[in-house]
């Protein structure tokens, strides 16, 4: 008898939550520390007729609540943002297997959940590196989906006083600011002219475009400052200029990952989950900290047990 399951993005959608995703997603990244997680470097196939690049992300977690053994499949295609009409320029599914048997247990859409367990990841490494730090402005250069679930985890876990937005198209950050204070019932979501207005004074800086050229410079930049960096443009370190790099503490999610995507950087990294586990010591107030987040499959395979029991479950009290 084939159980296959498919989970569209509607139903994703009205699973998820900002709790349960930073749960899954610190318990992913600790684990990752604790070699309870398995991910091969994932690997990219370079469409040569149009900008489109598909990722293969397998991963498998060792974890009561969100062990899982799955794979994830994403097109990266910032083309698809010029299209008459418009579509997700990050488009994912996520295979989710039976770890005993290997058999198929479900498709699960992904778009919606990247753009959540990404949110999350850079939510939990703030936590971490900011212990004792007063949080009231945050930067948020990149109003797509991803600045947009920032603006919204954000403003859930941390009690900014202030969410500045910055986009290259002026009104794409206009748009995002007046749903997000409409949506929030606030003013505090505030739209900014210049990526550098933006971002000086802040206490925490997200970047999320597609930027080949660095977009935040050092000298802008407040003592003690956190940035997540999750954006690409010709790699996973274009958002930032390499002396932010070179006088920063820089974590990331997946060591064995940045070894190869993050081989050009040439700074040494720690890996975020070995802080969640006491493993690596906190920051020191005044050091600057970044989080270079490249996103891992063990992310997606906790999301997909997460949302496959949410799942389960309401079917089975319908
Ligand atoms: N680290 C991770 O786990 C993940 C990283 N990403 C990356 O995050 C970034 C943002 O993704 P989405 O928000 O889904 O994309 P999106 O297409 O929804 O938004 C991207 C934003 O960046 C802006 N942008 C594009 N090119 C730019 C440039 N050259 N300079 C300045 N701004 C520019 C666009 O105006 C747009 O508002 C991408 O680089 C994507 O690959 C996405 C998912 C997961
Ligand atoms: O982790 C992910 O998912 C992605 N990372 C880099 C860009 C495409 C999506």
């Amino acid at each position: 008898m084939n159980n296959l399951l498919y989970i569209n993005e509607e139903t994703v959608t009205k699973l998820l939550n900002w709790d349960s995703t930073f749960k899954a997603i610190e318990i992913a990244l600790e684990c990752t520390a604790k070699n309870r997680a398995i991910q091969s470097p994932r690997t990219f196939t370079k469409c040569p007729k149009t900008d489109s690049i598909l990722l293969t992300m397998p991963g498998y977690l060792d974890n009561d609540a969100f062990g899982a053994l799955g794979c994830k499949l994403v097109t990266a295609t910032p083309n698809n943002a010029t299209l008459p009409q418009p579509l997700p320029t990050i488009n994912a599914h996520i295979m989710l297997f039976d770890d005993v048997t290997g058999v198929l247990k479900a498709v699960i859409a992904g778009t919606e959940i990247t753009k959540w367990r990404t949110a999350a990841a850079s939510a939990v490494a703030t936590k971490y590196l900011t212990r004792g730090k007063k949080l009231k402005v945050l930067a948020i250069l990149g109003a797509g989906n991803q600045g947009h679930s920032h603006a919204l985890a954000f403003s859930h876990f941390f009690p900014f006083e202030e969410i500045r937005i910055w986009n290259r198209n002026k009104y794409k950050a206009e748009t995002l600011v007046r749903a997000l204070n409409l949506f929030a019932n606030t003013g505090k979501f505030k739209c900014y002219e210049s990526n550098k207005e933006c971002v000086t004074g802040a206490d925490v800086i997200v970047t999320a475009t597609f930027a080949a050229q660095p977009i935040v410079e050092r000298d802008w930049l407040k003592p003690g400052v956190h940035i997540n960096a999750i954006g690409a443009g010709v790699n996973h370190y274009s958002e930032l200029s390499p002396d932010i790099y070179n006088t920063s503490d820089v974590y990331v999610d997946h060591a064995e990952g940045a070894k190869v995507e993050l081989a050009g950087l040439g700074v040494k990294l720690g890996e975020i989950g070995g802080v969640i586990a006491g493993d690596l010591p906190p920051p020191t107030l005044n050091q600057v900290t970044v989080f270079q987040s490249l996103g891992m499959a063990v992310e997606d395979c906790a999301m997909a047990r997460l949302i496959y029991d949410l799942y389960v479950k309401q079917c089975q009290k319908e």
